[in-house]
């Protein structure tokens, strides 16, 4: 409530935060595409729901850590057109979680998710309804990884074609020992479209990015760690009783990241946000923006009156 009257009282004040607003803004629901662009977002929902099967879940726990799984373990957790939509609406829910501080994404059933629903995909084959599916992704993963919490892709089994692009669409990722991540665009006559390879040159490198989308490699624990693709690798649990499940080791992970109060780890995401995107002057000017909102705030003024030591 507190985050959604300070967005709408900054959106209003169009001097002194130009880019605290910008961000607001391009974090929020008119991100990369809109009708300047020819984008129909509610023609091109109607589309893509004609493409029904499995869901997008979202659990959000009193942590403050939430869990988004792929679901449709009988295509190998592809992404229907209706679960595009899905996503949308559940990055839009996470959008307006002001209790919100670190977000889990993992496929169903020991599977991460491999990648667009090939059947849709064949029936859509025509470049404008194509380029329309395209923009919606690349505004549902932009604003994925703009939210304003600690995000991490749990990749156990497979990530291929869309569903690595997805696993570039947090934060962190973290592998299980049995898993791989391969791009598999170039076998399927394409390239990466819903921001993947953007976002994949970001965080390996132009160098590396260029073996792994022109290879199609795939990509292992052992490679991932090597090259920064992976944050961590999980261990598989065996069928012993008391072994840690992924989700819990991968918990126990980002616990590390979110503890604290969550307007202090949103402020943190943000000012992570806007030095990624932004040029530095106005990266600069956010980052007080940002930095003006924890400053004095219950948090700040616990952490000096019980006098902290950093030791
Ligand atoms: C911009 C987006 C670009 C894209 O994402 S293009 C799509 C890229 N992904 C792919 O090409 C994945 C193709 N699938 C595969 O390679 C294999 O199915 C895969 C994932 C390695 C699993 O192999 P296996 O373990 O042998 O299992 P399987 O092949 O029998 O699959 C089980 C059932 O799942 C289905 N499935 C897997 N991936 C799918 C997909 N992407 N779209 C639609 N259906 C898919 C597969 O057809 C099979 O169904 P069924 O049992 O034959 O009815």
């Amino acid at each position: 409530m507190v985050l959604c009257a300070l967005r709408q009282q900054l959106l209003k004040s169009s001097s002194g935060c130009g880019a605290w607003s910008r961000l607001l803004r391009r974090q929020s629901h008119d991100c990369v595409y809109s009708s300047i662009h020819g984008f129909n977002l509610q023609e091109v929902r109607a589309k893509l729901q004609a493409f029904p099967g499995g869901s997008i879940d979202l659990l959000k726990q009193d942590s403050g850590i939430a869990v988004l799984t792929i679901n449709n373990p009988s295509r190998m957790n592809a992404l229907s057109g209706s679960m595009m939509v899905d996503l949308e609406e559940k990055v839009s829910q996470l959008e307006n979680w002001t209790d919100g501080k670190g977000l889990i994404v993992q496929g169903a059933a020991e599977t991460f998710c491999s990648g667009s629903d090939l059947s849709a995909v064949r029936a859509i084959s025509n470049p404008q309804d194509g380029l329309k599916m395209c923009m919606f992704m690349q505004n549902a993963l932009t604003r994925l990884l703009r939210l304003p919490l600690i995000s991490v892709a749990l990749v156990e089994g497979r990530a291929l074609g869309g569903g690595a692009e997805l696993s570039t669409a947090c934060d962190f990722r973290l592998m299980a020992s049995n898993s791989v991540i391969q791009f598999v665009h170039k076998h399927m006559g394409l390239v990466p479209g819903w921001g993947g390879a953007a976002r994949l040159v970001r965080i390996v490198g132009s160098q590396n990015a260029l073996k792994l989308l022109s290879g199609a490699l795939k990509v292992d624990p052992e490679l991932g760690l090597q090259i920064g693709l992976t944050d961590g690798v999980l261990q598989v649990p065996q069928t012993e009783v008391g072994a840690e499940t992924l989700l819990q080791q991968a918990t126990n992970w980002l616990n590390d990241y979110t503890k604290g109060p969550a307007p202090v780890i949103q402020a943190v995401k943000k000012v992570v946000v806007s030095g990624r995107e932004l040029p530095l002057s106005e990266a600069l000017r956010t980052e007080k923006d940002v930095f003006g909102t924890v400053w004095g705030s219950p948090a700040n003024l616990q952490a000096l009156a019980s006098k902290s030591k950093h030791k």
